[in-house]
């Protein structure tokens, strides 16, 4: 193995996600099949025994690219020296908690993150934050973290993109990989923007392709943005192997580069681009390269676009508003 093992960290390592998502960085599918891993597990104390349950079972996999597992509860040795921090673990909201309680709940968790990450993480360390609310989980994590520069902050909508694609796939029976420059917009929540209007099906323009603007009202953005509350609905848990899945996705095309002529969905600080509000962490459509990514310019917004980034826009605004009442940024 030639190469020095990257060093790889995923909080809330024993949760369903972490399980779904821990075998496929050892086996190659984050970095790569030359690049050799090291995992830092990071969990709450009494999760540490199920941590440990699932590097077992990572052992038993003899995973040739897996150089070493790590388990630990405390911040600073879990981001001790990492390039890729992955943010899971976060609190959920529980019955007849208030969202200010679950912002609060969740800076309790980001916050001590953040600042570890600003300590002791790699000088390259890129973050993904996964645990909702994943837009203001980032937001409070990178306010924690001054000396890493703010854009390797990013959260996660590329799950939200994946589902459009299928979405889109189904409804034109073209297969996924001929669907190119979908964009998700905004917060990943219920008032997410998945936008069409720049999608390409081989090579012809997919709104015009579908051609059916009450399909797309009523139907296709509804359920994209309402799809995490329809597999809680009928699994009775959220979703876990599609959200890896999405977290592999977003690593790899950060680090290795959006194909040609195509872009994807990150939510990454907004540096004023399509009016949203600089620093909020909002979904953009963005093409990578080199290990950096850059938000596509000059995209001509419609008005049906433009009434659904706003509102989207305008709750991240309020999220970033409640965590500053509360001294978290
Ligand atoms: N952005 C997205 O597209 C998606 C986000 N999610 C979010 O991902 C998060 C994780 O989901 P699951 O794995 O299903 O949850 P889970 O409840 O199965 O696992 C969460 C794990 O985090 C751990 N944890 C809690 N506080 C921690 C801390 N301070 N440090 C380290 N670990 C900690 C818990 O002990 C638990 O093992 C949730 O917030 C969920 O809402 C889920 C699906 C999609
Ligand atoms: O609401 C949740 O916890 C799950 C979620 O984010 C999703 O599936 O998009």
């Amino acid at each position: 193995m030639p190469r020095t093992p990257v060093t790889v960290t995923v909080t809330g390592a024993a949760g369903q996600i972490g399980y779904a998502l821990l075998f496929r960085i050892a086996s190659g599918h984050l970095l790569g099949p030359d690049t050799p891993v090291r995992l830092r597990l990071l969990e709450i104390t009494p999760a540490l025994a199920a941590a440990e349950g699932t590097a077992m079972e990572l052992d038993d996999c003899a995973f040739p690219l897996l150089s070493g597992i790590d388990i630990t509860d405390d911040a600073n040795t879990a981001f001790d020296g990492t390039s890729i921090a992955l943010l899971v673990g976060a609190r959920p909201r529980t019955k007849g908690m208030e969202r200010g309680d679950l912002l609060e709940a969740n800076g309790g968790i980001f916050k001590p993150q953040g600042k570890a990450i600003n300590d002791h993480a790699a000088d390259d360390v890129k973050v993904l934050v996964v645990g909702n609310p994943a837009n203001t989980n980032a937001l409070i994590a990178q306010a924690a973290a001054p000396d890493v520069p703010a854009e390797r902050f990013t959260a996660m909508t590329r799950l939200d993109h994946n589902r459009a694609l299928s979405q889109l796939a189904k409804k034109t029976g073209a297969p996924v990989d001929e669907i190119r420059r979908l964009t998700i917009w905004g917060n990943h929540s219920a008032t997410q923007y998945p936008d069409i209007f720049h999608a390409e099906i081989a090579g012809k323009n997919a709104a015009e392709t579908v051609g059916d603007e009450k399909w797309l009202a009523e139907e296709f953005i509804p359920t994209v943005a309402k799809r995490g509350a329809a597999i809680i609905e009928a699994r009775g848990a959220s979703s876990a192997a599609s959200a890896a899945n999405a977290a592999i996705d977003h690593v790899h095309t950060w680090v290795t580069g959006t194909a040609e002529g195509d872009w994807t969905s990150m939510a990454v600080p907004s540096d004023g681009s399509y009016g949203v509000p600089e620093g909020l962490i909002s979904s953009f459509p963005v093409t990578t390269a080199g290990g950096s990514y850059s938000i596509v310019q000059g995209l001509e917004i419609n008005e049906f676009s433009r009434t659904r980034i706003d509102a989207s826009v305008r709750e991240l605004t309020e999220e970033r508003e409640a965590v500053r009442g509360l001294g978290l940024i």
